[in-house]
């Protein structure tokens, strides 16, 4: 069943349900973060939800009670549950694709029933995953041996968008704790500095290849697999290639006109998008370093999360409130970037995955009926706390625009350096706080007063040093980053990103807008370029770097 794409939508700033916010938004717009805490100290637990172990902390966002409940008719007018269901029945919700969205299905126990447009699918889930787990087990327990007899010490994941960005966060995030697993390395570039860098460290007779390709014609990983393979056949002979070379795809024949064998490739289908499909056999690069057991719990948690999704009222519901903070934040109070800061090292690829899964998926100009959106998507930045404190938190506290930050910080850390978990955890709140709070001039002035400057010279001084606060943050709390609790954060954001789209009116799972970078790309490429009258002069005037 495919949702109509003429059904027109109205834009959300132009709702009965959205003005009611922006009516209380002006109301009450002068009321400060520090004046809201000082009015009611208990904001801390009442703008306060928690599920699958993670809590959000919301009361450091520009809200009060009244905004909340006007925010929650908003989801509500935007039918919000009606698409949660669509979603969740497997309906073809990407209609530009005509195809159903059912990641949720990829981490759903075995044995519950799942469809992708009228037809179940669980147990083909289930099947390819058993089938990964079976591989992983043979490459982690040294049963599986290259050409020469030799275990595999190194994993190689070719990729690149969602089939490196996910399984390269996930591995980042859990090897810590995972235990004695081959090494896993990551090549999605298509400058071949990176492939160069990895060939380089690896020994061939050891090293796996895994080629992940939702497409298997993607211009990057075709042209990295290929020269992975002539590096492999030049060291080891044609033959190696089926012990060295496995392929994760939708597109089977084409990785077997590639040269893998059917065995050696796990498949998924067109009903995962690229940027959700870790959960998927994209996932394998993952599984193969941490192992069968840790990836389900990965799953597990990402299901959990679901379950909270759909069966949590929107009041307590953390992927609807992240959604309507974030509306919120972009569009009553103007603010065009959301920044993402993990206080984990071992997340230092979390917002690169979380970039790709939100502006792929809502940064788009038209709403689901062609008609043009409103206001710009927010653009999604950030890196790890505390290394962006010294890097572009001056700009978060003294800059001209405000940017909310969801600070992400695990509890327990996994290490035995516990003096350095208390300075992170400080760090993590204290941005926070300093955010919120500010400073004020009169505030400067005490402080410079006190250290005896006076005159024009204090005078010039303050307006450098004040910051002007009142800006807004959530707090994210995990108890500690293992499998289970990074699936449940991801999945959160998931869905959070399915909620904006609702929100907003957009098709979260279609991306026209990658193609025509590619299309071109492709044509600089043929010999007679330099004749293509749809090139402009000046991309033409550089034809001859291509040599
Ligand atoms: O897995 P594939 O088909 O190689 O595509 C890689 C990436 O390219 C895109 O299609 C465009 O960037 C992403 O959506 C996808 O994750």
């Amino acid at each position: 069943m495919s949702i109509s794409a003429g059904a027109a939508v109205i834009p959300l700033e132009r709702t009965d349900a959205w003005s009611a916010v922006l009516s209380h938004a002006r109301a009450t717009g002068s009321d400060s973060l520090n004046a809201l805490f000082a009015a009611d100290e208990t904001r801390a637990q009442s703008l306060c939800a928690t599920a699958c172990g993670l809590t959000l902390d919301f009361s450091k966002q520009r809200i009060d009670a009244r905004t909340l409940e006007l925010l929650l008719a908003v989801a509500e007018a935007r039918d919000l549950k009606t698409w949660r269901t669509r979603l969740m029945a497997g309906e073809a919700i990407n209609h530009t694709e005509g195809r159903a969205v059912m990641h949720v299905a990829l981490r759903a126990p075995r044995g519950l029933p799942m469809f992708a447009d009228g037809k179940r699918i669980d147990g083909d889930v289930h099947d390819v995953l058993d089938r990964m787990a079976a591989f992983s087990e043979r490459v982690r327990d040294w049963s599986w041996r290259g050409a020469r007899g030799d275990t595999i010490t190194d994993v190689v994941n070719i990729g690149i968008g969602g089939s490196d960005l996910g399984p390269r966060m996930v591995c980042e995030a859990l090897t810590a704790i995972a235990g004695k697993g081959p090494r896993a390395h990551f090549v999605a570039n298509v400058d071949g500095a990176q492939l160069a860098a990895v060939l380089e460290s690896v020994d061939p007779a050891r090293t796996l290849f895994v080629v992940t390709s939702k497409t298997f014609t993607t211009q990057e990983t075709m042209a990295n697999a290929n020269a992975a393979r002539r590096w492999l056949v030049d060291a080891l002979g044609a033959p190696a290639v089926a012990k060295h070379f496995v392929a994760v795809s939708t597109n089977l024949d084409a990785v077997t006109a590639f040269g893998i064998e059917p065995t050696n490739a796990f498949g998924f289908w067109d009903w995962v998008g690229g940027r959700y499909s870790v959960w998927s056999a994209v996932g394998l690069s993952a599984m193969l370093r941490v192992g069968p057991a840790m990836f389900r719990e990965l799953l597990a948690g990402a299901h959990a999360m679901d379950r909270h999704f759909v069966e949590a009222p929107f009041a307590q519901n953390l992927p609807v409130l992240l959604g309507l903070l974030a509306v919120w934040n972009q569009s009553a109070l103007g603010c065009s970037t959301q920044v993402i800061a993990p206080y984990a090292q071992r997340l230092v690829f979390f917002a690169d995955w979380l970039q790709q899964l939100e502006m792929e998926s809502n940064g788009k100009y038209v709403m689901r009926d062609g008609t043009p959106v409103t206001r710009s998507t927010p653009a999604l930045w950030g890196d790890v706390g505390t290394n962006s404190q010294h890097a572009f938190f001056q700009m978060l506290h003294q800059g001209p625009e405000v940017h909310p930050v969801d600070f992400i910080l695990p509890v327990k850390a996994d290490h035995a350096l516990p003096e350095q978990q208390r300075l992170l955890i400080a760090n993590a709140l204290a941005q926070a706080a300093a955010l919120m709070r500010g400073k004020t001039a009169d505030e400067v002035r005490a402080e410079l007063v006190a250290k005896g400057m006076k005159g024009e010279a204090l005078e010039q001084a303050i307006p450098h040093r004040v910051f002007p606060g009142n800006r807004p943050s959530n707090l994210i709390l995990l108890p500690r980053l293992d499998a289970f609790h990074l699936g449940a954060l991801m999945a959160m954001y998931e869905q959070r990103t399915f909620v904006l789209s609702v929100l907003w009116g957009i098709n979260a799972y279609d991306q026209w807008g990658v193609e025509l970078g590619k299309q071109l790309a492709t044509r600089l490429l043929q010999p007679d370029a330099k004749h293509d009258p749809g090139l402009d002069g000046s991309t033409r005037s550089h034809l001859g770097l291509l040599g």
